[in-house]
């Protein structure tokens, strides 16, 4: 016998497993049946690829046994088995991503932290919310040697050298005093109805069956084996056969999420090529959504052969949310992931399914707002990524996003914006930044407001770097409202503007030529009614949020991008520079409009030394 040290997080989870208050503990049962037929899923596709398993003879099943004197449940399957090194690393280690931020969510008040086991799904350790001790004697397909595994949830574990006649698990729960209702078969069947019914595999068990005499009395009793679960692939069952509550928990047993998916949708696809997909929506976000090593939630199957979990190809990256299987008719057993990731049937079964999602999602918006909302709340951030990385679904993405607007309370769709446009308005208007609050009173949407014109409020930092490329929406031209062409389509007296030029050409000249290495040029705006002064981009250069967004992305060397310095004539400031016979004080004016157009933009400004000492100047001479 060996003793091995869990790692510390696994010691944290027991510890939560253990005193667990959790009220829907039958999960476990899921959870170690589902590991069970990913065992058989895993040893059947070795049997059919690999030389090696090929002489294997043996009958993929599942089966669980009661003992009521020992009170103990035990459930075995013939699957590909554990050697002691995997023993040590699936069960004394966690590898899943997103366990430390799950632990660190923990608050120490044990109600509130036993919920969180529904939303994370911790696999084989939840059966220590009903069990005190756990034996998993576990024998690899293929190797003659079998082990047992033995915890109590203490930090340590044994590991010893047992016999074990096949390959496959078999894993011993010693049940905690009050959980005496897993003894009985009856219960069992019923948490396997509900969350196993679909698995692909039979599960068995034994059953009582007693005969009585007319008087009522036992005449004999006889223990029969019995198949408890449908073992029909879900997906292979016809639409309509299917009741709403047996899709939910299939989705329940693929996903480890314990609340029911948002919405879900099946398919079957008859045409070039013949493939079945079942994809969920789930209305929790998973731990792993903002991670690089999130775990794909999509199941590859060919002709109901599992082949792979783990192939993030399966489904662009902006739908990583997405769970569900994919089960191909015309794909070879043995495929390779190289052959997977460039083959043209699943590229084509990638397209439909994107297609698919996307307009399911867009349908959920049209009926259902409330529903959609909640969908956004959780996604829509991702989904923006799709934006930037999915050009052959730009249009369906467009009608998925949604913006604050500085018009309405809420969120506002593209095609409501549209609707509501201005008969002359040339544009859809957005502006990015920081945060609400400085997009709503930034001085480069003054004119918009005072014009009645709605513009979208972009808050996120992926928008800066998502909606420059956006380009247009049916039609219609989507532009940055710091777009130093927008003034052009916004201005309603061009003479006026002409007229201010005028007046004011000196002083713009000398600006200019003061603020040569900060500005990239000196303008009269037409956007702007009450603040002096804003920032606004070439058309084709990088705004501040996008040359922000890029630095984050590892871009060091770009240029720097002088911004346009643009001024209100109508503001005081301007009227009495202008009636000024002398510009004495241009330098520090000049200085102080672009430092507050910075700062209003949510900028730092480089000489904070400086800026403080002409503000200090001016109020001094103010008082
Ligand atoms: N019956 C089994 N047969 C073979 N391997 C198993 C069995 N049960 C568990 N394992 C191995 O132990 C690992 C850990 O199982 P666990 O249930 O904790 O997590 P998981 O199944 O990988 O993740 P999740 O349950 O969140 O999908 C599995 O990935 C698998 O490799």
């Amino acid at each position: 016998m060996s003793k091995h040290q869990f790692q510390t997080e696994v010691t944290q989870l027991l510890d939560l497993m253990i005193h667990s208050l959790y009220s829907n503990k039958e999960i476990f049962l899921r959870e170690l049946v589902s590991n069970a037929s990913d065992a058989l899923d895993k040893l059947n596709y070795l049997a059919l690829t690999d030389e090696k398993y090929k002489a294997l003879s043996y009958t993929p099943r599942v089966d669980i046994a009661i003992n009521k004197e020992a009170k103990t449940l035990t459930i075995s399957d013939s699957g590909i088995g554990m050697n002691k090194e995997e023993l040590v690393e699936n069960l004394g280690t966690i590898a899943k991503s997103g366990t430390k931020s799950f632990l660190a969510n923990l608050s120490g008040d044990k109600k509130k932290d036993s919920s969180l086991i529904g939303q994370f799904g911790v696999g084989f350790y939840s059966a220590f919310m009903v069990a005190n001790k756990i034996d998993v004697i576990s024998r690899k397909a293929g190797e003659e040697t079998a082990y047992m595994w033995s915890s109590t949830a203490g930090a340590e574990y044994d590991i010893t050298e047992v016999t074990k006649e096949s390959h496959g698990t078999s894993i011993t729960l010693y049940l905690k005093d009050d959980e005496d209702e897993f003894l009985e078969f009856y219960r069992i069947q019923e948490v396997i109805k509900k969350y196993s019914n679909h698995i692909q595999f039979p599960i068995f068990m034994d059953k009582e069956v007693k005969e009585y005499d007319d008087e009522g009395k036992e005449k004999s009793s006889e223990i029969k084996n019995e198949q408890i679960n449908k073992a029909s692939a879900l997906w292979t069952v016809a639409k309509s056969q299917i009741k709403p509550e047996e899709y939910k928990d299939f989705y329940k047993q693929i996903s480890h999420d314990s609340t029911d998916p948002l919405l879900w949708s099946h398919t079957k696809a008859e045409g070039t090529f013949e493939y079945t997909t079942l994809f969920y929506i789930p209305s929790t976000p998973p731990m792993d959504l903002f991670r690089m090593d999130y775990k794909p939630g999509v199941k590859l199957y060919v002709k109901r052969v599992f082949i792979t979990d783990d192939e993030k190809e399966l489904l662009p990256t902006y739908l990583r949310f997405v769970k569900g299987i994919i089960d191909a008719e015309d794909l070879p057993l043995n495929v390779s992931r190289e052959i997977l990731q460039q083959n043209r049937i699943l590229e084509t079964i990638k397209k439909a399914s994107v297609k698919k999602i996307l307009s399911e999602l867009k349908s959920l918006k049209e009926k259902d707002a409330e529903k959609y909302l909640e969908f956004y709340k959780n996604f829509g951030r991702v989904i923006k990524e799709g934006l930037y990385n999915d050009w052959d679904n730009k249009e369906a993405l467009l009608e998925l996003v949604l913006f604050k607007s500085s018009k309405r309370d809420g969120l506002v769709s593209l095609k409501e914006y549209k609707e509501s446009m201005k008969e002359d308005q040339k544009s859809i208007y957005y502006i990015t930044g920081e945060n609400e609050r400085i997009l709503r009173n930034s001085p480069l949407i003054e004119q918009f407001k005072a014009k009645d014109i709605e513009v979208l409020l972009l808050d996120e930092e992926v928008d800066a770097i998502v909606f420059p490329m956006v380009g247009e929406y049916d039609k219609t031209p989507i532009k940055p409202v710091n777009n130093s062409d927008i003034d052009e389509e916004i201005k309603e007296d061009k003479e006026k503007v002409e007229e201010d030029e005028k007046t004011y050409k000196e002083i713009l000249v000398k600006m200019k030529e003061i603020l040569k290495d900060d500005a990239k040029d000196v303008k009269i705006s037409s956007r702007l009614s009450d603040s002096p002064s804003c920032l606004v981009y070439d058309k084709n250069d990088p705004d501040f949020q996008m040359q922000q967004m890029l630095k984050q992305m590892g871009q060091d060397n770009l240029p720097t991008v002088k911004p346009i310095l643009e001024i209100n004539p109508e503001h005081e400031i301007f009227k009495k520079l202008s009636a000024k016979s002398d510009l004495l004080e241009l330098n520090d004016v000049a200085f102080l409009l672009l430092d507050q157009a910075k700062l209003q933009e949510g900028m730092k400004i480089e000489d904070t030394a400086a800026f403080a000492k002409r503000l200090n100047k001016f109020i001094a001479k103010a008082l």
